[in-house]
């Protein structure tokens, strides 16, 4: 069985960020399952679908021409990997990502990710859903104020306009919908190893899941992690 750390949690709490820096240190796979639903719903936007007709999306989810491409997401072969980054397209993914057979059509497409020698997966469902066995699930989190200035400040640095109370508004709506719908909901898996990275830097968040992938995986990631 191949070894999976989930790290799930809502936007900005900084579970991209820890899961890319696991899987480096440990060596291991990383996947970003919310790149594949931001893709599936700038695909959609581009072909002027609904974005609240599961049927349509149902079949455009099934035969996505998504490539993930060292650090790169590629649609159709075009690079993505900025344009999915705005706030508008991760509104859109998580409109999108409401429909059941919408997740459903995406399921087998995570899972083949857990290859040899382990994934790293980031997402709302990954300790929940997607992999549910996974022996280490970790859920992050913080206040809505505070993903919001680390949202203002990536846009900021990046140059771009940004507003910090409509930025705290928007994660609170795309907060709501990602833990209200009725399929996979953004929730705290059994087990999970909560943390409210609030006040935390990312070297302090970084260590505490190192720390718990020690203790659960032993030897198998001890070379690789010892501080
Ligand atoms: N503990 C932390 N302290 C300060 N800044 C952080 C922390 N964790 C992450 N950040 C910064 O916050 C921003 C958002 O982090 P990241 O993209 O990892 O969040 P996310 O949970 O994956 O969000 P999304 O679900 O929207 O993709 C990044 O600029 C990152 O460097
Ligand atoms: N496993 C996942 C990952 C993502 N989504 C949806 C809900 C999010 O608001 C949106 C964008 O995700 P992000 O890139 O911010 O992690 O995609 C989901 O439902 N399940």
């Amino acid at each position: 069985m191949v070894p999976v750390i989930a790290i799930d949690g809502p936007s900005g709490s900084g579970k991209g960020t820890i899961a890319a820096l696991v899987a480096e240190r440990l060596g291991w796979h990383c996947l970003d399952s919310g790149a594949l639903y931001r893709v599936l719903g700038l695909a959609a936007e581009r072909r002027r679908l609904d974005l609240d007709d599961p049927l349509v999306l149902v079949e455009l989810a099934a035969t996505l021409p998504v490539a993930f491409e060292a650090q790169r997401v590629l649609l159709d072969g075009e690079d993505v990997t900025n344009l999915i980054r705005t706030e508008a397209a991760g509104l859109a993914a998580s409109r999108v990502a409401v429909h059941r057979g919408v997740r459903d059509a995406l399921l087998g497409w995570q899972r083949r990710m857990a290859r040899p020698p382990g994934l790293v997966a980031d997402g709302r469902d990954m300790g929940t859903v997607v992999f549910p066995d996974a022996p280490l699930k970790c859920f992050l989190d913080a206040s809505p104020e505070a993903r919001a200035m680390r949202r203002y400040k990536q846009l900021k640095e990046k140059g771009l306009d940004a507003n910090l109370p409509t930025l705290v508004e928007e994660i609170r709506a795309r907060d709501q919908r990602d833990r209200e719908r009725a399929a996979a909901p953004l929730r705290v898996a059994d087990g999970a190893l909560v943390l409210d990275t609030t006040a935390l830097s990312i070297t302090q968040v970084l260590d505490q899941v190192l720390d718990a992938a020690r203790r659960v995986f032993g030897d198998l990631v001890r070379q690789r992690t010892s501080p």
